[in-house]
């Protein structure tokens, strides 16, 4: 039976098609402090699929923004190969493949928020002032804030300016998101909430997304897999597939199957915690 449409294995284009978001192969990182050597990552590897939205969870210096970092390109690693969706880092970052999502929005504060929104793209120089404009407000739109194009970032709340720090992620269309601790400065009903529009947010753009956390009940809530790392040196020693349904909605946060997750995740960390205290 032929199909002149059916890949072959040399197709390069299906290749990187099929290739995975993320790829990581024993990727090291050593970094000099006080004049010696240390191993911060040791031997990452580690695959995630388009579209899928996986964590990262593990104790304080074990190496979690780091490996965001690597994953970016904004670092360069001591050893090992990362893929992006079958490219470099660097040339991902360069085709604006990533949306950045911190702790600290980092708003500027003479901008509003639409202006805030719009500011990669005009760095960017991509499209027209009305383009910029009309995509901005969309974005404004599916984080909840249309109301609050023309409010400067000291109007908005804690949890309003996470939004538009989102927003501004989306800018470039990023088919990857990065996210370190996003809603980590929050309160708990406000970080419930925000996890939830960061879930219809992902599943409507169809984005991959990578959250590094501290918080194990956001990890299981959030991800299709959590990898569980420890310290010293920086490693992955678990990996939890999460089967919970989807969409998942707030009151998942009271089912059995929730708590079965935490608690193996919360084992897993302390497990290693003892293993690795001084
Ligand atoms: N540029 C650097 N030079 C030297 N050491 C570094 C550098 N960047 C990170 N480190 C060290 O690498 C280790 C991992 O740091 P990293 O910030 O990735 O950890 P983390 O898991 O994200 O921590 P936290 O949860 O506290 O944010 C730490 O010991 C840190 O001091």
């Amino acid at each position: 039976m032929s199909n002149s449409h059916a890949a072959t294995i040399d197709d390069p284009v299906d290749d990187a098609a099929a290739a995975p978001a993320i790829e990581l192969a024993d990727v090291t990182q050593n970094f000099a402090l006080d004049g010696l050597d240390f191993t911060a990552l040791e031997r990452i590897s580690l695959s995630i699929a388009r579209g899928e939205f996986v964590s990262l969870v593990g104790p304080s210096g074990c190496g979690k923004s780091t490996l965001l970092r690597i994953i970016a390109g904004l670092l360069a690693p001591s050893g090992g190969t990362v893929s992006i969706g079958g490219q470099d880092p660097a040339t991902a970052r360069a085709a604006r493949e990533f949306g950045f999502v911190f702790q600290d929005p980092v708003l500027l504060p003479w901008r509003t928020a639409l202006e805030n929104v719009e500011l990669p793209a005009l760095v960017a120089k991509q499209g027209s002032k009305a383009d910029r404009r009309a995509h901005a407000r969309e974005l404004l739109e599916l984080v909840g804030l249309g109301d609050f194009a023309a409010a400067p970032p000291a109007a908005l709340s804690g949890g309003m300016q996470r939004r538009v720090g989102i927003a501004r992620a989306l800018a470039l269309d990023p088919s990857i998101l990065l996210l370190d601790e996003p809603f980590g400065a929050l309160d708990e009903i406000t970080r419930q909430k925000m996890n939830s529009e960061l879930l219809r947010i992902w599943s409507e753009r169809r984005t991959t997304a990578l959250l590094v956390t501290h918080n194990v009940g956001e990890a299981v809530y959030l991800s299709d897999r959590v990898f569980v790392m420890a310290a010293r040196p920086g490693r992955i020693v678990a990996e939890v597939a999460i089967d919970l349904p989807r969409p998942r909605t707030l009151d998942l946060l009271e089912q059995e199957r929730f708590f079965a997750h935490t608690k193996e995740l919360t084992r897993l960390l302390l497990h290693d915690a003892e293993e690795t205290a001084p």
